[in-house]
């Protein structure tokens, strides 16, 4: 079993109060690590050590000698790739070939490109006119923000914790993460790596722990934190808005979604089925971006839900280092829980189950792991639970629908603006609908294509603040501006 200890000033350390809690594999729900909760005397020490850094030898180094780092951080991510692979498929369940090929890479990557977005953006500058007809010049200077806070969640955790550091530490401010309970194992092994390439002590700190009354909320409620970045559940970004309030400290904030899938009729069926298939159920349904509410046009309405239904039945369940598997269990029991009280409550709202709705049956200890089956409804109304709330889940309800302006409304009448997949072969409908749609992301005719220089965030309760590409350096820096009289 692993032993996992917080990470302060470049050195593991347990909690002094010797707390510790067990994390279960979602696979077959046996222990298989015990974390030291880290108290507010850790929680302290840590931004103590992350202050301690912005005014010693991290807060000295040129963009270029960070930058150098960074992509040292990212080369030795790669060398120890397996490392990360293993690490993250004990804490998630998920399949290893998708850790492979689509999350631990983007560790890497996320280091990488903050590093040249840093290295390559220029700074503004305005020549003004004066009445002595000297002039004067304004230029802005960006200086990093401080201690951030950098609360992650599950479901994907080292490409989402990774999408903050790398900006962050591009930028020059120095980090403590709150990784989530269910996942701590790479947090923990990033600091191996800080170590190795030699990022001063205190720039990168963990502790770890739950939210309120622990790490979490110490560490949100800290005022040596300058600034708070966080991805997940809305209700408990309002709670962390709360805390940062204390302070007037600033929020970047990617939270819940309950997005669409939107299918015309003259789509090219097979690459939307595959489409909607992955963004409904990559990751166990477990991604922010995924879609849980899917319009298709009505002509070609049952032959998509059977073509659906096809894909879900199909779905291989396995162990993460079974290569034939495609798909994994559920991050916990209590998750597990969740789920499975929204498919319940669909049945008791009327819902037709074309598939799914229950747990799969597994063999030996797999019957003790976190699985759900793939699930898909057809026939509720718009005010039906599972429609409205965000389940997380491998789950989905397909609606038909009749006209653009219909759909459109469909797919706006939510709290919640994170993201959309839109299938069509008509570009001129692509972008008009593409413009109507209140999402912070649009992707036409794919899903989850990410060029890490684009904006990412959400609309409405989706989110506050964008991030990726120059889009990160409004939250992790601090513009100042000089104006010089000539
Ligand atoms: N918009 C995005 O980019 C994005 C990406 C991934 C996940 N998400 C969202 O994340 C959610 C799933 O993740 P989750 O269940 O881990 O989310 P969560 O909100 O339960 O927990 C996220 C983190 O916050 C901590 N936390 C909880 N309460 C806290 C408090 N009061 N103060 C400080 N910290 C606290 C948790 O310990 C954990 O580390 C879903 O809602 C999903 O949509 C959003
Ligand atoms: O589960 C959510 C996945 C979010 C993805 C990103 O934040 C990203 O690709 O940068």
């Amino acid at each position: 079993m692993r032993q996992i200890e917080n990470f302060i000033a470049g050195e593991y350390v347990a909690a002094a109060s010797g707390r510790r809690f067990e994390k279960r594999s979602p696979v077959d729900n046996r222990v298989i690590a015990s974390i030291s909760e880290a108290g507010r005397p850790e929680v302290d020490a840590a931004v103590q050590a992350a202050r301690a850094a912005l005014h010693g030898e991290w807060g000295g180094l040129t963009a270029d000698q960070r930058v150098e780092l960074l992509y040292g951080v990212a080369n030795e991510i790669t060398r120890r790739f397996e490392d990360f692979v293993e690490a993250e498929t004990a804490d998630t369940g998920q399949p290893s070939h998708v850790m492979r090929h689509v999350f631990i890479p983007r560790g890497a990557a996320n280091f990488k490109v903050f590093a040249d977005v840093v290295k390559n953006v220029p700074t503004e500058a305005f020549q003004m006119a004066t009445p002595d007809g000297a002039g004067a010049l304004n230029y802005a200077i960006r200086v990093p923000k401080g201690v951030i806070g950098v609360i992650c969640p599950w479901n994907a955790p080292f490409l989402l914790m990774t999408w903050k550091l790398g900006p962050a530490l591009a930028c020059g401010n120095t980090v403590v993460v709150k990784p989530s309970e269910e996942t701590p194992n790479t947090a923990a092994l990033l600091g191996e790596v800080m170590n190795a390439v030699g990022v001063p002590k205190g720039v990168y700190n963990v502790v770890n722990g739950f939210g309120p009354d622990s790490a979490g909320a110490f560490l949100t409620q800290h005022p040596g934190v300058d600034a708070i970045t966080f991805t997940g559940e809305t209700r408990t970004g309002a709670a962390i808005m709360k805390a940062a309030s204390e302070g007037m400290r600033d929020v970047s904030f990617e939270l819940g979604g309950k997005n669409a899938g939107i299918v015309f009729a003259d789509a090219d069926f097979d690459a939307a089925v595959d489409g909607i298939f992955r963004s409904a159920f990559l990751n166990t349904g477990q991604v922010c971006l995924g879609t849980e509410r899917v319009y298709v046009e009505r002509p070609i309405f049952e032959r998509f839900v059977q073509a659906l239904k096809l894909k879900a039945e199909a779905v291989k369940y396995g162990r993460p280092e079974d290569h034939t598997a495609n798909y994994g269990p559920l991050i916990s029991q209590e998750h597990k829980r969740k789920v499975l009280s929204y498919y319940a409550k669909a049945v008791e709202e009327g819902a037709t189950v074309v598939t799914g709705g229950g747990v799969p049956d597994m063999p030996g200890e797999l019957a003790e792991g976190a699985w759900v089956q793939p699930t898909i409804w057809t026939g509720l109304p718009e005010t039906a639970a599972v429609v409205r709330e965000e389940i997380f889940g491998p789950c989905c309800h397909i609606r038909p629908f009749d006209s653009e302006q219909e759909v459109v409304a469909l797919a706006n009448a939510t709290d919640y603006g994170l993201s959309t997949t839109i299938w069509t072969t008509n570009l001129a409908r692509a972008h008009r609908v593409a413009a109507r749609v209140e999402v912070g992301i649009t992707w036409i005719n794919s899903w989850f294509l990410r060029d890490l220089r684009t904006a990412f965030g959400g609309s409405k309760q989706s989110g506050i603040g964008r991030e990726g590409g120059v889009h990160s350096l409004e939250f992790y820096t601090e513009t100042r501006n000089v104006c010089v009289k000539l």
